[in-house]
């Protein structure tokens, strides 16, 4: 039984997603709304196929998203280029100039459509520089792709081998950890200077990796850096309750079609979009920290990307209601994590 005090409206600032994947054509019909209606800004994930490796085609993807907002919605994407071996450091410059925040950086292989990521991180250093120079930000996917490594500890491993040199050699460069799933990150993070932040995914406050395995396996509940153990999850409670502003909401939405995820060699990928504040609300309340909720959903992001802060608000309620088993993603469905269930917060329109 929840305590007498517990609130039963929540209002926020009105928050941003810093991470989320909109993917593109008939998808976009489904995502930017889901996205809008929770979020004032949200950073558009530039792993396209093909994947967005310049100006012009980021300014392009941000011209099919504002198409796809529903009317009235005063919703804002965030644009990223997508660093491969050989992004010119000249792009740097004009995606600057377009508007692009930042350049994601896939090693090659380590998640969905990393393909063309890169496979040597000396080979962009010139193109790091001018970020570095130029004030854009590099967001991680922070996974080693060594097949020698096991999948749990790739995190801890880039950790030390790409994240800690990167750091010594681009000091005045602003990073984000995106998505952690470890202590180690939590606290690798924590303890690390102004420079580097971390997002964190509602799905990796609120599960661990149980979730996968329970009742058969669960191809809803498998993401990449896949979920880890309890004790992990705690610490990224943790984190993300501790008010520390190094910390903030990125959901790592990432629609796949349904028969992509319920088969053999399932995509790795949680649709949160619809229920994306249900569900931090839903973990920060059972942390007793939704006072905490608003800095790290509202505040802290902007503050790190050098952003103004949102000046209207959403008002969560408490109210069970059923998540929809699926959506129409194109020609297919998309099922978002937790379909079918209940939800003990609701987003109000
Ligand atoms: N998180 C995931 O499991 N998948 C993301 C890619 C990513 O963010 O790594 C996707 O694009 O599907
Ligand atoms: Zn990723
Ligand atoms: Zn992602």
């Amino acid at each position: 039984m929840r305590a007498m005090s517990a609130p039963d409206t929540l209002t926020l600032i009105r928050p941003d997603d810093w991470h989320t994947h909109l993917r593109d054509g008939a998808a976009l019909a489904t995502t930017v709304p889901h996205t809008a209606a929770q979020f004032a800004r949200a950073i558009a994930m530039p792993n396209l196929k093909p994947p967005l490796t310049t100006a012009a085609q980021a300014e392009a993807y941000r011209q099919r998203i504002l198409a796809a907002r529903p009317p009235g919605a005063a919703f804002e994407p965030l644009m990223t280029l997508y660093l491969t071996d050989n992004l010119p450091p000249d792009e740097i410059e004009r995606a600057r100039a377009a508007g692009v925040v930042a350049v994601k950086l896939y090693p090659a292989g380590a998640t969905t459509n990393s393909d063309a990521g890169v496979t040597d991180l000396r080979r962009t250093y010139r193109t790091l520089e001018a970020m570095q120079r130029q004030g854009l930000l590099l967001l991680v996917h922070g996974e080693v792709t060594d097949p020698d490594v096991d999948v749990f500890d790739r995190e801890a491993v880039f950790i030390e081998r790409v994240l800690e040199p990167l750091r010594r050699d681009f000091p005045a460069l602003k990073v984000v950890l995106e998505h952690i799933t470890t202590r180690d990150a939590a606290q690798y993070v924590a303890d690390a200077g102004p420079n580097l932040a971390a997002t964190i995914t509602a799905h990796h406050l609120l599960y661990n990796r149980n979730a996968i395995f329970s009742g058969g396996l669960q191809p809803h509940y498998y993401c990449l850096p896949v979920l880890k153990r309890e004790e992990h999850r705690r610490a990224l409670v943790a984190a993300a309750t501790s008010g520390s502003p190094k910390f903030f909401l990125g959901t790592d939405s990432a629609p796949h079609p349904a028969h992509l995820k319920e088969c053999a060699g399932a995509c790795a990928g949680c649709y949160t979009a619809p229920a994306a504040l249900e569900l931090y609300a839903e973990a920060f309340e059972a942390a007793g920290a939704l006072d905490k909720l608003e800095g790290f959903a509202s505040l802290h992001g902007p503050a790190f990307y050098g952003l103004p802060v949102n000046t209207t608000r959403v008002t969560l309620r408490r109210q069970d209601w059923t998540l929809p088993d699926s959506y129409p993603l194109g020609e297919a469905v998309v099922k978002p994590l937790r379909a079918g269930q209940t939800l003990r917060w609701r987003l109000q329109p």
